[in-house]
């Protein structure tokens, strides 16, 4: 069995992660680790913090000499932001933020200061599950899978582009906001310089294309075992993550069954049982059908406005205006790296579950096996 656990405050010392029962002999490449992080602090409409960060990990226990040996995996990113709250005269927060964690926490907590909770409510956690991500798609490309991932919408502006290849997908680095679609990608820029400028913030939605996924993963025999249901609520407790769909998603609700299911075809050669649509999105009863894994998560608007909603101050009981002094506009375009981790992680559990996960040589062997079962089957 493959778990993790993260620890850490927004402005405490680190973020930690600890992953538990990754095979051993997995070599783990710690710039590839870095360069993820990277990519998560990037995307246009974040705030002043990620000028502060510079994320990385450092290694504190499960490698040797880059491998994993079996033991638990443990790493730890600096907050470069701490020294800057270490000394500083902290007033307590009494004043909740509407759509953040701040005032159902405090209740549920019996918090008095509202910093308690926001601490780690706080999307910076996103970094470890990043990093934790990373080594998942490192298990992960020793088949052949890649998990990839763009911005389809933000405000309401949507890109063109359907069914994205591998090789687009490679490419939505390349802009700001991660739209492959770049007059799209324009539009959406433009809207979160509209947004910041009025003092408003931005959601929008991401896909996550995982590719080469085989054919088994996950199961139809239990609630807990079926891979869609892993992949949403892995999605879904992102920071601000509202909606996930697969496939279709919502889409299908509203067409007749034979716009909907995808037919199936045999080709004795090299394909053998194949589909010539996705919309299903690579998933049937909880069971990866051999399609690119097609996943859609919905973002909605950052909370923390500096146009300030109502609110009622815990201490006082008065309402209040909120004033602001730091918050991203938009975070979408980060937010689908830590959907990419999320994804990624969920399919290297089933991979384990289903090949095994004392070393990777014993996964390697159980996947060939498998790969040869269903070329015969
Ligand atoms: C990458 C990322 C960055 C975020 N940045 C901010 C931010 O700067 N300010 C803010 O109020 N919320 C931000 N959020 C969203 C909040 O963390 C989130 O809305 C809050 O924790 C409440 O959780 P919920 O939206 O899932 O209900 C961010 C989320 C992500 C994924
Ligand atoms: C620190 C990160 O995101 C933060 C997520 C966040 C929130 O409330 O979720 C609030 C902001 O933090 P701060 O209050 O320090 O400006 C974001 O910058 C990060 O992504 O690494």
């Amino acid at each position: 069995m493959l778990r993790f656990l993260t620890a850490g405050e927004s402005h405490g010392k680190a973020l930690i992660a600890v992953i538990e029962g990754l095979p051993a002999n997995l070599a783990v490449d710690i710039n590839f680790i870095n360069r993820e992080l990277s990519r998560r602090q990037m995307g246009y409409g974040r705030g002043g913090r990620m000028k502060i960060e510079k994320d990385a990990v450092e290694v504190i226990s499960g490698l040797k000499e880059g491998c994993t040996t079996g033991s638990p995996v443990a790493f730890l990113i600096p907050n470069l932001d701490y020294p800057n709250w270490q000394d500083k005269a902290v007033e307590p927060v009494t004043r909740p933020r509407p759509g953040h964690g701040d005032l159902a926490g405090a209740l549920k907590y019996r918090q008095n200061d509202i910093r308690n909770i926001l601490e780690r409510a706080s999307a910076r956690e996103t970094a470890a599950r990043v990093a934790v991500g990373a080594v998942a798609k490192q298990l992960l490309s020793i088949f052949n899978i890649e998990v990839l991932s763009h911005v389809i919408a933000i405000g309401g502006i949507e890109a063109a582009i359907k069914n994205p290849g591998q090789e687009d997908l490679r490419r939505a680095d390349e802009s700001p906001v991660r739209c492959i679609d770049r007059f799209a990608g324009q539009k959406m820029m433009a809207a979160i310089d509209g947004a910041k400028r009025e003092g408003d913030s931005l959601g929008g939605v991401f896909e996550v294309v995982a590719f080469n996924v085989p054919v088994g993963l996950g199961s139809h025999a239990h609630w807990d075992r079926k891979l869609d249901g892993r992949i949403a609520w892995s999605l879904m407790s992102v920071q601000g993550i509202k909606g996930v769909e697969i496939g279709l998603g919502f889409e299908a609700a509203a067409r007749r069954g034979s716009q909907v299911h995808d037919e199936i075809f045999f080709d004795s050669e090299s394909r053998r049982f194949y589909r010539k649509t996705n919309n299903a999105g690579g998933l049937e009863a909880g069971i990866t059908n051999g399609c690119p894994l097609v996943v859609r998560a919905a973002m909605k608007p950052i909370p923390t406005l500096y146009r300030p909603l109502l609110s009622i101050d815990i201490k006082t009981k008065e309402p209040f205006a909120a004033s602001v002094e730091r918050s991203d506009v938009c975070a979408v375009p980060a937010a689908s790296i830590v959907g990419e981790a999320a994804v990624a992680w969920v399919l290297a559990e089933a991979l384990v579950e289903k090949f095994g996960s004392d070393t990777v040589e014993e996964m390697q062997e159980g996947f060939e096996r498998w790969m040869k079962y269903l070329q015969e089957f």
